[in-house]
Order: structure tokens, then C-alpha cells, then sequence
């Protein structure tokens, strides 16, 4: 049974179309991350499913019962749903222990052991339940809203960009922390983000919305490596786009003959390969031939601008921090490619 479910879910504001005929299932105990570009309607699903606005079209099931639908809108808190917002939002008059347990019925607010045992779940020192929500760090305070959003053992939890608001050194350690504290919970959940890299790192499975509807829901691995168009490749992760022609399991492009991941008709194609399967090695290797045209060093990678006498603007690879020390703008080099690549039909005029 389906944790969350919904079906053909459509919503406007006014004239303005937000979500279209959207249908998405959350499997019980996995976490679903949807990404989605800036206004493009992640909130708004969100708000549908906690029960906050109401849909025009479609239903929502949760946990096999439905919540929503054309004669039936159940109240949010009849729904069982936990939420935890950009922000945070803890309440600052009272201490970590009392927001923690702050959803709960009287008796069970007076269980201090229950606050404690989700400090712990979320990894956090128990001693903290008497501190004020201000004294914790940005990461700690996500954590104590994640910590609040279990307490009633919810059968969904709703994660609204939840790591936005930190900066990038505590981003990566909380977003693990709480990945690992929804698992150990065995909490269902799902996670809206603009952020590729947060989608494909703590999702099961990710979707992409565009346009109001999910283009694609996939492991984060068969998102990266097999795009459903180049529009979404290239939202996915960097890529490299380039015409071709398809002639059975192979492709023909600049960068040489390349074996397709999965079979495409014959004709013309936009192939798709990330900068990082793009080898660059010296002269004497094999391959195809290029210029290096500018190094950006990063530390632990960089990103190589090529020049290929077959197209007009540089393409992009990603090699190692140290491989790249030994390039210089200018120097000639060979190129190869690592594993498969997608190749997406284009038709006439395109
Ligand atoms: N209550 C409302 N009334 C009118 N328009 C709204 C309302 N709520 C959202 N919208 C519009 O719906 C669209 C989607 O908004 P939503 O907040 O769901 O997007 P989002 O993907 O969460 O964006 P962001 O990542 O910027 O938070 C936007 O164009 C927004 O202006």
C-alpha cells in the first residue's frame, strides 16, 4: 500500500495554471525528494496535501484512506501529517524539550524520556532539551523541527526546502542527519527542493516537476544517466548536448562514435553525455581531437572548457583537481568517452 497517493491533481490560482493532472505515489518508509525550478509549484502540492488549500481537480490518499477529493476534504489535523518548514519555525519562548513535544496531548508532554529519545533520533546530545531553540545552530534547530514533526508519529512527513536557509558547511552534515533519521524512524517522507544536488542525494526516488506535472519520477541514479529529454538532462546535473545520428547501438557525434545506454531509432538525435564521462588524455592516446580553451580549478575537481574543430562552442569536462594542474589553456589533447550515453530523437526543424 501506497503511503501517499494522488491522483490526477490539478490546481490554479485565478487563471494561472500551478498543477496539472499531477499524479505521484510514496511508497510506505521511503522518502521521495521532488525537484522543481523556483514558483513552479512545489508549495503548493505541499499545502494540498497537509490540507491547507484545497485542489480543483483530483484526489489524495493518504496511507490508504482518502483525504481529499471532489465530496470529501479532511481538516489538516485530521491527517496525521508532519511538517517541517524552510525555517524551522520552533517556537522561541519555549525550550528544544517543550517544542519537541509541543503537537503532542497533555500527558504525553509531560514524558521527557519521549523528547530525549528523538533528540536522539536525530542526533542530537539529549542535554540540549532544556536549551533555548536560539542557542542551537541553524543545522541543530532543523533537526529539533524534523525531531517535532516525528514526535506524533506521523504517517507522512512534508519537508518544504529544508536545508535553504543554511549555508553550505552545515547543509551536507544535516541533510545527512536527517536522511539518516527519517530512515531509522522508518518515517515516510516527502521532500520539495529546487536543489539538484539535495534531490538525487537524499531521495529513494526523485520527481521533477515542470509545468505542473511530474516529468519523471526515477532513482536518482536512472534520473542522472537516463534523462527523459534534454531539457530535464540539463536541469539534472550539468550536461553536454550535441547533434548526432543514430545508426543502430551507436551514435555518431564529435566526440566520436559513441554506444547508446538504451535503443533509439535510427536518424537525427541531440546526444547527451555528463562532463564527467568526457576523458581527456594526452596526444598519443586515442580518440578525438581538441584544444583546451580555459581550466577551472576548484580544488577537489575542475571544469575544462574543450574546443573541437566540429563545433562551434566549447564543451564542458569535469576532470580531477589534480589531473587538471598538469593542463595549460592551449594544449592539445585527446578525448574519450567512459560508458554509455542517451541520445534523444529530434524531430524536423530542431
Ligand atoms: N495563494 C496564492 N494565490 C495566488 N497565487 C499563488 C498562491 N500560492 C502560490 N501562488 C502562485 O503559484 C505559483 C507556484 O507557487 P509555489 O509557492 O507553489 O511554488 P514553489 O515551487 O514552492 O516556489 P519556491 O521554490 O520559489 O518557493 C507561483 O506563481 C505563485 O505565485
Amino acid at each position: 500500500m501506497s503511503a501517499l497517493a494522488i491522483r490526477g491533481l490539478s490546481k490554479s490560482f485565478g487563471d494561472v495554471p500551478v498543477l496539472h493532472q499531477l499524479e505521484l505515489e510514496v511508497e510506505q518508509g521511503s522518502l521521495v525528494a521532488i525537484l522543481g525550478a523556483s514558483g513552479g509549484g512545489k508549495t503548493t502540492l505541499l499545502r494540498l496535501i497537509c490540507g491547507f488549500e484545497r485542489q480543483d481537480a483530483g484526489t489524495i490518499s493518504i496511507g490508504g484512506q482518502l483525504a481529499s477529493g471532489p465530496d470529501l476534504h479532511r481538516r489538516p489535523e485530521q491527517r496525521l501529517i508532519g511538517y517541517v518548514a524552510q525555517d524551522g519555525a520552533l517556537f522561541p519562548h519555549l525550550s528544544v524539550g517543550r517544542n519537541i513535544l509541543f503537537g503532542l496531548d497533555r500527558n504525553a508532554r509531560r514524558e521527557h524520556r519521549r523528547a530525549e529519545a528523538l533528540l536522539e533520533l536525530v542526533g542530537l546530545p539529549i542535554s540540549y532539551a532544556a536549551r533555548p531553540p536560539q542557542e542551537l545552530s541553524g543545522g541543530e534547530q532543523q533537526r529539533v523541527a524534523l525531531a517535532r514533526a516525528l514526535a506524533p508519529a506521523p504517517s507522512l512527513v512534508l519537508l518544504d526546502e529544508p536545508f535553504s536557509a543554511l549555508d553550505a558547511a552545515l547543509r551536507a552534515g544535516t541533510r545527512r542527519a536527517v536522511a539518516d533519521a527519517l530512515s531509522r524512524a522508518g518515517a515516510t517522507a516527502l521532500l520539495v527542493t529546487h536543489d539538484q544536488s539535495e534531490a538525487l542525494s537524499m531521495g529513494d526516488r526523485v520527481g521533477v516537476l515542470r509545468h505542473g506535472r511530474l516529468v519523471q519520477i526515477a532513482a536518482p541514479s536512472e534520473l542522472y544517466c537516463h534523462p527523459v529529454d534534454a531539457e530535464l538532462a540539463r536541469f539534472v546535473g550539468e550536461a553536454v548536448l550535441m547533434e548526432g545520428h543514430v545508426t543502430g547501438p551507436s551514435v555518431a557525434c564529435a566526440l566520436g562514435r559513441l554506444v547508446l545506454a538504451s535503443a533509439t531509432p535510427d536518424g537525427p538525435v541531440m546526444v547527451m553525455v555528463r562532463p564527467e564521462q568526457i576523458v581527456v588524455g594526452p596526444l598519443s592516446g586515442s580518440g578525438c581531437d581538441a584544444r583546451i580553451a580555459s581550466v577551472s580549478y576548484y580544488g577537489h575537481d575542475a571544469s575544462l572548457g574543450l574546443v573541437l574543430p566540429m563545433l562551434e562552442t566549447p564543451l564542458l569536462a569535469r576532470v580531477g583537481g589534480a589531473q587538471a594542474l598538469s593542463f595549460r589553456d592551449g594544449d592539445a589533447v585527446r578525448l574519450s568517452v567512459e560508458g554509455t550515453v542517451v541520445a534523444f530523437p529530434r524531430t524536423p526543424g530542431q
